[in-house]
């Protein structure tokens, strides 16, 4: 490791190095960089990702298209005469040989088209405008009129075929003389050189090259006949809206679906960066594998040493965005087996189905609707800042008997962490013990305590810094982070301590609990959640369902009712506020939930992901109710306002979401005020394994929300707590003002949308139907339910005599256990002399939701 520049000395702290880019793992962190070294690379890339430069070179292509299509027409019709200017422009005066040329775009027109027509392609080059065109347009309207590399090689092939062609022509007619303009120096010389070694039969070898690239570029051999002598469902091509349209109509979309389709897959386009400060590449520490990997340990600079022990700033370096391993990879195969003939028909003839056809001229919002906050650079911590608070943990902890060996800081946005190494023989449980008294000591506002720091022999001290940074949502929509990010639905949550853009998979939490007493952030932080995602996501892929009780905070979304958002078919505003209107959305979702579920079950996929893919290899039958499944994210804001109102209505319905609904794609982001056991209820709780917490107003409401103190500690202004898989993260969150979050939706609004918002299944009245569990309490379960629900997934039967028979059971008790059955989701209703279904497929889904009836 690198040496300190400084040799150490006494009453010397030392700083590590400011975190480097991911990858440059070679270099010393400690040699300052010098100033006036200017990075052209960044520059240039940066340039070339700025908006406004692609739009002044996307304008310049397509005025060049035109002014060399100009050039090649006008040189077709008069480049006999023009060739001797051309030929003698180097030798004489300019303006003699310009003044001789008859081309529209005189004399540099003329040698331009004489390169391109008369050395090279002839009448072939005018192939070359249009791909400069479409490569214009593609810049300019950030959409591609047709696939752009599939037409580029296309018309190069187009260009040096016809070449090859008309040159034969020119060859046996012998007219040379007159028409090798038309073909160009490549036909002619090339038919020349072939005629030489194979007579006549140059003919035959140009249309061999023809016949190659026809078999290659259209891939004939995937094109099949259809069966027209039986009903054939490859003859409907699916649409979202469920129209059905024969191939016959759609044979032009073929390429393009399937082209853009390839882009989809990359993951849509986030606007490309125009910030004037680089945003360091950080690392990304996923929800399922929060902890964010530290490599390799920056080397530490000396600034301060007072009482022997030293100070060292641990500041991790970057790492690259870890996917988490998806979750059901390992699981087997569904059984669902299609008709591989018809299937693969479809998607030869039709391409892949592309759901963000719905809208093709859909543009994310671009970066610039983000505000660059003039207090959102790093926050600076002074050395004297860093050297008092050493010294004062030092005192408090001497104080206490305890003597410390050293201590290392990480600078964090909000507060900067002192890890510190007790000296041998001092017991964490001592440190543990003190925890109150050594806060109450040190009595800066904001200080907390973790003893011991998970996984290491250290103990924690966060001390709020002097000036804080903001962390604007610019920043991180910015960083390589989330916008390379390939979640599902990527959430960008914060700053960590160590400076790192933290972005979470919502699809694999699967669920957020967000509290926080009022004006300490959840609302920021919820239009920072939407915000992310509304960058990211589709319209086509995504549909948000938004409850307000408080009428006020999320009202500006209402722009994007026709893209994002989802609603009751009667309802007349999309963002529910009114409690009754909760419940009827809330079970109308269940049905959604069951619908889907249904729909999976018939195309034998466990999740959405699955089922989705099926959908887009056009492997199910819209005819049958199959759509693509777009997400569904519900947003409530204030749950307490709800539970004052409607209690039970309101906690079952989302407790039974929170349940079951992540297989298919529906997840809920449930924020309150008020994070009392009346609120969060221990059924609510128990389903909402990921938990965020800004400040709140005693350690009793931390402990309800993060089942831990120390959300009442933190400092406010988005600063919080995110607690999964039991680790507890501190986190910055960026800031979005609602003048941002109107230009947004005003961006997304003002396009062409669908025809309203996504309707979501009626719901019909208090008890329509949807209330027929029986009045089963799942909290007193049977001590033989996880066997039974074990034992009817296994044999995917869902029959009380079968748990009689295997378990031993007496009638009665079966019966019971098959209703808890169904009141826990696992076999579905009674269908009168048919078995039950059963709605878990595997053991794996089975185990998680057994756990999560259990709260663990
Ligand atoms: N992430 C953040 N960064 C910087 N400042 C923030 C951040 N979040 C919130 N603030 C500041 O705190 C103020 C209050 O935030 P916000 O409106 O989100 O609070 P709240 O918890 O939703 O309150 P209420 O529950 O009363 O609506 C904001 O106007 C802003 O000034």
């Amino acid at each position: 490791m690198a040496q300190p520049t400084t040799s150490p000395r006494q009453n010397t702290l030392r700083r590590s190095p400011e975190p480097r880019p991911a990858g440059r793992t070679g270099e010393s962190g400690s040699r300052p960089r010098p100033k006036s070294s200017f990075n052209w690379g960044l520059a240039l890339d940066r340039w070339l990702t700025d908006q406004r430069s692609t739009l002044t070179l996307g304008v310049l292509l397509m005025g060049l298209a035109g002014g060399l299509l100009f050039a090649f027409v006008s040189y077709l019709l008069h480049g006999n005469a023009d060739q001797s200017a051309v030929d003698s422009a180097l030798s004489r005066p300019l303006a003699e040989s310009g003044s001789e040329t008859r081309n529209w775009l005189g004399l540099v027109g003329a040698s331009v088209a004489h390169a391109f027509v008369f050395r090279w392609f002839g009448v072939g080059a005018l192939a070359l405008p249009v791909i400069v065109f479409l490569s214009g347009y593609k810049l300019v309207f950030r959409q591609e009129l047709v696939p752009l590399n599939r037409a580029t090689i296309g018309l190069l092939f187009a260009a040096v075929w016809t070449s090859l062609i008309i040159g034969y022509v020119v060859l046996v007619t012998d007219s040379a003389e007159t028409a090798s303009v038309w073909c160009g120096g490549i036909g002619y010389e090339v038919n020349v050189a072939l005629y030489s070694l194979f007579g006549w039969g140059n003919l035959a070898f140009i249309g061999f090259m023809l016949f190659f690239f026809i078999v290659y570029f259209f891939d004939v051999s995937k094109i099949r006949l259809p069966d027209f002598s039986r009903k054939n469902p490859s003859r409907v091509r699916p649409y979202a809206d469920d129209t059905l349209q024969t191939f016959e109509d759609t044979e032009v979309d073929e390429a393009e679906a399937e082209a853009d389709l390839d882009e989809e897959e990359e993951q849509p386009p986030v606007p490309a960066p125009v910030a004037s400060a680089p945003v360091p590449p950080a690392p990304v520490a996923p929800i399922s594998a929060p902890k964010p990997v530290s490599e390799p340990p920056a080397a530490p600079e000396v600034i301060a040493q007072s009482t022997g022990v030293t100070l060292t700033i641990k500041n991790r370096d970057a790492v690259a965005d870890q996917e988490p391993a998806d979750e059901l990879a390992a699981t087997p195969a569904p059984t669902y087996e299609p008709d591989p003939f018809e299937e693969d028909d479809l998607v030869a003839v039709h391409g892949l189905y592309d759901p963000t056809l719905d809208l093709p001229q859909y543009q994310y919002p671009t970066i610039d609707l983000l505000t660059e906050y003039a207090n959102s650079r790093k926050a600076s911590v002074s050395d004297d800042e860093l050297t008092a608070n050493k010294e004062r943990i030092e005192t408090t902890l001497r104080n206490f008997g305890i003597e410390i060996d050293s201590i290392q800081a990480s600078i964090g946005p909000t507060v900067t962490l002192y890890e510190i190494v007790p000296a041998k023989g001092v017991r964490i449980s001592k440190i543990k013990s003190l925890e109150d008294d050594i806060a109450l000591s040190l009595s800066a506002l904001g200080i907390r305590i973790i003893a011991p720091m998970p996984g290491m022999g250290t103990i924690g001290i966060e001390v709020p810094n002097k000036n804080r940074e903001m962390v604007s949502m610019r920043s991180v929509v910015m960083s390589d982070v989330f916008s390379n990010s390939k979640f599902d639905l990527p959430v960008v949550l914060g700053k960590t301590i160590s400076n790192e853009i933290y972005v979470a998979d919502l699809a694999k939490m699967p669920h957020l609990l967000m509290a926080g007493a009022t004006g300490q952030g959840k609302s920021v932080g919820l239009n920072v959640l939407l915000t992310s995602l509304i960058y990211k996501k589709h319209p086509s892929q995504l549909k948000l369902v938004l409850v307000d009780p408080k009428k006020v905070e999320l009202t500006l979304f209402n722009k994007i009712e026709r893209h994002f958002l989802a609603k009751l078919p009667d309802a007349e505003e999309s963002i529910i506020t009114d409690t009754k209107k909760v419940v009827n959305t809330l079970n109308s979702l269940c049905i959604e939930m069951d619908n889907r579920y249904n729909l999976l079950k018939d195309a034998g996929c466990r999740n959405l992901k699955e089922y989705n893919a099926k959908f887009v290899k056009r492997r199910l039958n819209p005819e049958k109710g199959h759509r693509f499944l777009p997400y569904i994210v519900l947003i409530v804001d204030e749950l307490a306002d709800l539970m004052m109102t409607a209690g039970k209505e309101v906690e079952q319905p989302i407790a039974r979401l929170a349940q079951l609904a992540r297989a298919i794609g529906i997840h809920l982001v449930v924020a309150t005020q008020r994070p009392s056991v009346n609120v969060i209820t221990g059924l609510i709780k128990a389903n909402f394994p990921a938990r965020l917490s800004f400040k709140v107003t005693s350690k009793i409401d931390s402990r309800t929300i993060l089942d831990t103190g120390g959300a009442e500690q933190l400092v406010g202004m988005g600063d919080m707590l995110l607690s999964s898989n039991s680790d507890i993260i501190r986190l910055q969150c960026p800031f979005v003002d609602t003048n941002e979050i109107e230009d947004i939706c005003e961006f997304v609004g003002n396009q062409r949308g669908y025809d309203d918002a996504y309707a979501l299944p009626e719901f019909v009245g208090d008890d329509g139907g949807q209330g027929d569990e029986k009045d089963v309490d799942l909290d007193n379960r049977d001590p033989m339910f996880d066997e039974a629900a074990r034992l009817i997934v296994i044999h995917q039967q869902g029959s009380t005599s079968l748990i009689q028979r295997k378990l031993k059971l007496g009638y009665n008790r079966a019966g019971r256990l098959v209703d808890q059955l169904e009141a826990a989701r696992i076999v579905g209703p009674f269908e009168g002399s048919k078995a039950r279904d059963v709605l878990v497929t595997d053991l794996q889904t089975l185990e998680e939701m057994l756990k999560r009836l259990k709260g663990e």
